[in-house]
């Protein structure tokens, strides 16, 4: 096998820089059967996302699922698009921007290289690569944007950049961040803006924390996951000094027959309504950036459940996309890892 190598190097050459990859799940590239068709298939095809027997699921996987959701989860995705785009690949997008700006800001212009990849689809986290390779990148901190740690994304998105680094003859410097739930300025901005949609409208009857789903068997098998999700509602509830049955946890965006964790978002919100639950809020607090699972599946989808079933007041708390808080949070995040030359932002390389 032939390793991966630039030919040129030389001990005279442009001083290695570092490069932080932000990354999150991926999206078609265009709201139609066949880009969905695609996209699907390479995200479905991950033994990550999908842990049945391979044969068994080739066949699942290519003669039911494909043909079928790729065309209606088009019509979803037609829903969300924009001038811009995915919404998922825009806000992230507009996240880099961002914790460029702030790099540049705290090290100086130059330093450090931020860029954005997807797991799934474009662009990719080997073209993100190698592109950082074409431009000395030696140095590389990938973080992934799901704060709570699941197999299905975080540890997939790990075994991309393994798959690609070890075909690499000059393997880089490499940190992983593999989670963040309990990072506190992860906890601040969930938790401000919670507060912040309380300050503006009054305390609702519940907050409901709805989470992305994943196989109940994936728990048993000893996913963290899960109790991640739980920790991180505790955490939040406790600084927002809330009442204990103003809060509760739930399971969205189910895949499939099988039990999925539970309790479910949507069954969840037809029977609060009968509990004389008429004003909620939902959060989604394992999201980085709105995407077809929240602007669709929770504004809209969720939004006619909770009402049908009787509700008065539905409102949806945006994910924390590109704000502020969320880019220092990942500034905060990043320079834990960054090379010792980075040491102190505060005095020698502070060019702000
Ligand atoms: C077996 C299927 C799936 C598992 C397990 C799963 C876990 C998981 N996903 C996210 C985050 C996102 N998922 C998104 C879309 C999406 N997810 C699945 C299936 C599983 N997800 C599908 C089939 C799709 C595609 C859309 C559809 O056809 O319904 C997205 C949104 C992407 C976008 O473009 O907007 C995100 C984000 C997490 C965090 C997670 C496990 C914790
Ligand atoms: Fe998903
Ligand atoms: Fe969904």
């Amino acid at each position: 096998m032939a390793f991966k190598g630039q030919t040129d190097y030389s001990h005279k050459g442009p001083r290695p820089k570092t490069g932080v990859l932000i990354t999150n799940l991926g999206t078609p590239d265009a709201p139609r059967p066949a880009a969905l068709r695609c996209y699907l298939k390479e995200f479905l095809s991950d033994p990550r996302v999908v842990e049945v027997p391979r044969l068994i699921w080739w066949f699942i996987l290519n003669l039911v699922i494909l043909p079928l959701r790729s065309r209606a989860s088009a019509k979803n995705y037609a829903e969300v698009w924009t001038e811009e785009g995915s919404p998922l690949l825009d806000i992230t997008q507009h996240q880099a921007a961002a914790l460029q700006k702030k790099m540049d800001h705290v090290y100086g212009k130059d330093q450090i290289v931020v860029a954005c990849a997807m797991r799934y689809g474009n662009p990719s986290i080997k073209d993100v690569l190698t592109d950082f390779t074409a431009h000395n990148v030696r140095n590389i901190i990938a973080l992934p944007l799901y704060p709570q740690y699941c197999a299905a994304t975080n540890g997939s998105t790990f075994d991309a950049f393994a798959k690609e680094l070890s075909q690499y003859r000059w393997v880089p410097e490499f940190k992983f961040i593999s989670g963040y739930h309990l990072h506190d300025a992860y906890l601040k901005a969930v938790t401000w803006s919670i507060q912040d949609y309380i300050d503006q409208n009054g305390e609702p009857d519940l907050i409901l924390f709805s989470y992305h789903g994943i196989p109940q068997r994936y728990l048993e098998k000893g996913d963290p996951y899960y109790c991640f999700c739980q920790q991180t509602t505790r955490l939040v509830h406790a600084r927002l000094g809330l009442a204990a049955d103003k809060i509760m946890t739930s399971f969205q965006s189910r895949f499939g027959r099988e039990a999925w964790l539970s309790p479910y978002t949507d069954d969840t919100l037809k029977s609060l309504p009968a509990q004389n639950i008429k004003h909620v809020a939902v959060i989604c607090p394992g999201f980085s950036a709105d995407c077809l699972e929240t602007i669709d599946e929770i504004e809209v989808e969720n939004r006619a459940y909770f009402m049908e079933a009787g509700g008065e007041r539905y409102d949806y708390i945006p994910c924390l996309n590109d704000q502020p808080d969320h880019i220092d949070m990942m500034h905060d995040l990043v320079k834990d890892n960054l090379p010792f030359q980075f040491d102190s932002p505060d005095s020698q390389n502070n060019k702000a």
